[in-house]
This record gives structure tokens, sequence and C-alpha cells, in this order.
């Protein structure tokens, strides 16, 4: 039974996936603080969150159960990513349930300081019927810059098509093809801000977005320019947009999100000039059944071992590639396991090399497994697919993935070969239509066996007799030999046995096989 906890209200009619499955217990405790969530995190699997509980290192540390934390919307800045991948945590979110509604909130907010809706609604409920102070200008014909032109900016300037309007959008990965399609004139930051008429922002807060427009930007800016932010507080540098409204260089200002939020001793919302809602583009209805939904049913493949999408700290694999790749999982895993059994030394760089049909798709998400394979042995349970390249980056280790056409024999090959301070092995293995998964060589000498259960790999001495004391050892000792495989390169020279047994053998029987003569090494290996 997984246990979930869901710290924030979300949708009840969005949980109701997880509320109804037979498999998780939810428990919805909201309101807690950093304290009572470490006290109790360490009995859940996953956690579920909004934008109110901040997942801080602390509570990652104390989580030892958990493998997922879901966030019900798109920013995960509530979430500390560097410490979940860290410890192997998966960090989900909904990126597509709240487009529409975020996008129409900020449309909202354009037309409403275009028109001060707001500022005219207040003077009439006080009791006034002022018709002069609040004249608007249209958005017919006006310059929108979007900055950041993904799923949201994306469809605010689909709107601000229809309104008739010019759109500039600054984006680094829009391209001009795309630009084309949607009818935008692409823009650097610079030639974006002193066009537009309007500016809104709808980019992550990010090292690179932090102040992206500030002092430098608004002064480039057009007279009487208005700015809507329903991304992130710090996008737009507070401050400045603070002076240039003082200025009368910007003449409105809509905003739904904050520096510091809640904003109370923002100075910005003493100014007239400037409109606010307490961060609601995603709040509504659809948008929190979406998200929850969305969500929910991530949380559940991931804990059910099911492939999932939405991950924030992992490349997400394109369905296509899945069928491809999905394969060849465990053949990966078992091939990096193999290798580091049988290398001596501390890791210093691990080669992946696909060939024959592998070299055709993206590989990325194979060599990941073969490094979790390879790490686990040595870093035990805590190494995953998640914190595989992280753990390995923090210790030093090279991670090198290639592709070749050198090996014809063969539709696929993985072959790994692992570099430590001592020597260098290689193990190299393929899925054999209708017989699964073999291993086909290590070190260089043919060999073809199944990557499971108990194996002995000897290195020896191609002499007479050699396998015959092997074997009689192992059976005085009462170890069943259920398959062997034995390479060489020449007559009489260096030389491999693998034996397939049933059950591991213990220390002394591997000591008493490493003291015969022709042997020059032994080695147990479990996959
Ligand atoms: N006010 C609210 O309630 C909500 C706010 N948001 C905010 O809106 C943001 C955007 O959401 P989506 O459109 O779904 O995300 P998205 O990932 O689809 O789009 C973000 C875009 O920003 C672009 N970008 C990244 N760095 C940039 C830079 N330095 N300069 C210019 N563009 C850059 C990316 O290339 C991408 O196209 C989220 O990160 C979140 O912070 C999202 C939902 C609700
Ligand atoms: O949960 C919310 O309402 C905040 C939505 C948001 O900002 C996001 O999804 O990034």
């Amino acid at each position: 039974m997984f246990k979930i906890l869901v710290s924030d209200p979300l949708s009840e009619v969005g949980l109701q996936k997880l509320l109804e499955a037979t498999d998780v217990e939810v428990v919805q405790k909201t309101g807690l603080k950093e304290e009572e969530l470490v006290q109790i995190i360490p009995e859940f699997d996953a956690l579920l969150v909004r934008s109110q509980t901040k997942v801080t290192p602390a509570i990652i540390e104390a989580a030892s159960r958990l493998k997922a934390i879901g966030r019900a919307g798109v920013g995960v800045d509530n979430i500390n990513i560097q410490a979940a991948t860290s410890k192997g945590i998966v960090v989900i979110n909904a990126p597509d349930g709240n487009t529409i509604s975020t996008a129409e909130h900020s449309f909202a907010m354009i037309m409403a300081l275009a028109r001060r809706i707001p500022n005219a609604y207040h003077s009439m409920m006080n009791g006034q019927w002022d018709r002069k102070s609040f004249v608007g200008v249209e958005l017919n014909q006006k310059v929108l810059g979007v900055v950041g032109l993904g799923r949201i900016g994306t469809e605010v300037a689909k709107r601000a098509k229809a309104f008739n309007m010019k759109v500039v959008a600054y984006d680094p990965f829009l391209t001009e093809e795309r630009a084309k399609k949607l009818g935008v004139t692409p823009a650097s930051i610079k030639e974006l801000v002193s066009q537009a008429d309007f500016i809104t922002t709808h980019t992550p807060l990010t090292k690179e977005t932090k102040y992206l427009i500030s002092t430098k930007e608004f002064a480039l800016m057009k007279d009487g320019v208005r700015i809507i932010n329903c991304a992130r507080g710090g996008i737009i540098e507070e401050k400045a947009l603070y002076e240039a409204i003082v200025s009368g260089k910007v003449a409105g200002a809509a905003l739904d999100v904050f520096e510091v939020e809640p904003p109370m001793e923002n100075p910005l919302l003493k100014l007239p000039k400037v409109i606010v809602t307490p961060h609601l583009g995603a709040s509504t209805v659809e948008a929190q059944e979406n998200v929850a939904i969305d969500v929910s049913e991530e949380i559940l493949h991931v804990l059910r071992e099911q492939p999932f999408k939405n991950a924030v700290n992992l490349p997400s694999i394109p369905e296509n590639i899945i069928e491809k790749v999905e394969p060849y999982f465990a053949l990966s895993e078992k091939l990096g396991s193999f290798i580091a059994q049988i290398a001596v030394g501390g890791l210093e760089e691990i080669t992946v090399t696909y060939s024959g049909e592998l070299t055709e798709i993206d590989t990325a998400s194979l060599t990941r497994t073969v490094l979790k394979g390879a790490l686990s042995y040595h870093l035990g349970e805590g190494v995953n697919y998640i914190n595989a390249p992280h753990l390995a980056k923090n210790r030093g280790i090279n991670v090198v993935e290639q592709k070749s056409t050198a090996n014809k024999g063969f539709t696929n090959l993985i072959a790994v070969s692992l570099k430590t301070n001592q020597e260098e092995k290689t193990v190299a293995g393929t899925m054999l239509n209708g017989y699964g998964a073999r291993i086909v060589k290590v070190d260089g000498y043919p060999v073809d066996l199944q990557p499971e259960g108990h194996l002995i790999l000897v290195h020896h001495n191609d002499r007479p007799g050699a396998i015959g004391r092997v074997g009689t050892i192992l059976g005085n000792n009462n170890v069943n030999i259920a398959a062997m495989q034995v390479g060489r390169r020449d007559m009489g020279g260096n030389a491999i046995m693998i034996l397939s047994i049933d059950r591991p053998a213990t220390p002394d029987v591997l000591d008493v096989l490493g003291e015969l003569n022709e042997i020059t090494s032994v080695t147990e290996i479990d996959l």
C-alpha cells in the first residue's frame, strides 16, 4: 500500500483517481509547518503540493521512503529540485492543465489595464460617477511584446492576434518557422522592449530570467508602455518598475505575481496605475481539476513503476522513443551491474557504445540505466534512474555515450567499458529475437549467456583439466553448475569461463578456486 500526503488544498474531483485507487492511502493535511512535515514525511511514498507548501532540503532529507513529489501546476520553484534529484526523488508537475486559465487571466489583465476597469469599479463602489478619469486605450493595432513564447505565451499571442494586435516575441527557443506559423515577429529582448505598447512575461523564473526586465530595459521602452506579469515575481525588477511608473514612463502595470508573496509591504500596491490579483492565474475550476488529475495520474505511474512523462528532474522521453528503447532497459541495467562487479578499483570512466539499430535512436535513457546498474553495485539502493548521472558527476566519473557501425554481426549491441584507476573492463550484450537478453562478449572474449542469477567469472590459462578441476571443486562444495561458457582467443593462451550456478558460492569456495595454478582471477557476479 502506497501512502500519499496531500499537503495543500487540491481539487477533490482531481484527486478522485488517488482516492479510488485500492493500492493507495491518501492523507490530506494542509497548512503544516516545515518542522511538522519533517516529522511525518518518513511515512510517505509520495507528496502532493500546490504552491503553499515549500518543499525544503530539510523535508527532503527526512523523506526516507519518498519516491515522488507532485506539483499540481507548472512552476516548481516551491520545491528544492536539487535536493530531490540528489535523493533520487522524481519531481512531477502538471504543465498543461492550467495553460488556458493563465493565458485567459493574462489577457483579462491586459484588457483591465487598457480600460482601467478595476479603478473605475473601485471609484463607482465609492459612490462616484467619474467618466473623465478612466479613459483607456484600444488594443487594436497595438504591439504586444511576449517574453517567453511557451505554452502560456503562445495562447496569449493567439488571443492578441484575435484582437488585431501585432505580436513580437522573445524566446531563445523560438524558430523562424514557428514564429511564422503563429504570425508573430521574433525579436531580441532589446527590440521587444523598444517596440512594444504592452509587454507581458511568460517565462519561468530562473537565473537567466531574474530581473530580465530592469532599469536598462525600462529606459529603452516607449513612453506610456503597459506591463503585465502573470508568470513569476522577479522576472521584472519591482524596484525598477516602481521608478518607471512614478517617472511616468510606464502608464500602468498588471501584476498577478510578486517578488515576495503575499506582497504586504510592497510599495507597488500603493500606486493607482498598478492593478493586482493575488496569484490567480491558475485559479479556475477547470485548471485546478486538470492539474490535480494530471499530477495524480503521474504519481500513480511513478509509484507503480509505469512510464510517466512530466518529470521535471528527468529528460522526458517521447512516446515513439520509449517504444524503441523499452526492450533494452533490463539488459542495460544488467550490463552496468555486471561491469561494476568485475572491475577492480575506483571508477573513472564509463563508456557505452551502441551499434546496429540502436545507432538510429536516442539512447540517453539507456545510458542512464547502464549507469544506474553500475553505481547501484557500489552505492546501494539509493541509486536510481533520476540521480545516477548526478551521482556520477559528483564522484568525478566521466560518462561517454557513443554510436558505432563497427559491430556488423548483431542487429543491436550495447557495449560497456569501465575504466578504473587500476584496469579497464568490457562487456557487451544484445537482444536476440525470440531469446531475450544475452551477454555476448566479456573482456573481448565471445560468450553467450543469459544475464541473470549467480555467475562466476574465471580468468585462466587454457590448459587441459582446468575446466574439470573448477567443476570438481564446485561439485564437492555442493554448488550446482546450471550452465557454463568458455571463451579463449588462442589455443593454450588466456581464456575465461563463466559458470551459471544455482546458489551463490561461499568466499571459501572462491578462494579455493583462486588457488588453482591455471587460474588468474575468480569473480562472483550477482545479476
Ligand atoms: N500566475 C499563475 O498562476 C501561473 C504562472 N505560471 C508561470 O508561467 C510560466 C510559463 O508557463 P508555461 O508557458 O506553461 O511554460 P513553458 O515552459 O511552456 O514556457 C516558458 C517559455 O519561456 C521560455 N524561456 C525560458 N528562458 C527564457 C529567457 N531567458 N528568455 C525568454 N524566454 C525564455 C522558454 O523557452 C519557454 O518557451 C511558468 O514557468 C510559471 O512560472 C504558470 C501557470 C500559472
Ligand atoms: O497553484 C497555483 O495556483 C499557482 C500556479 C502557478 O503559478 C504555476 O502553475 O506555476
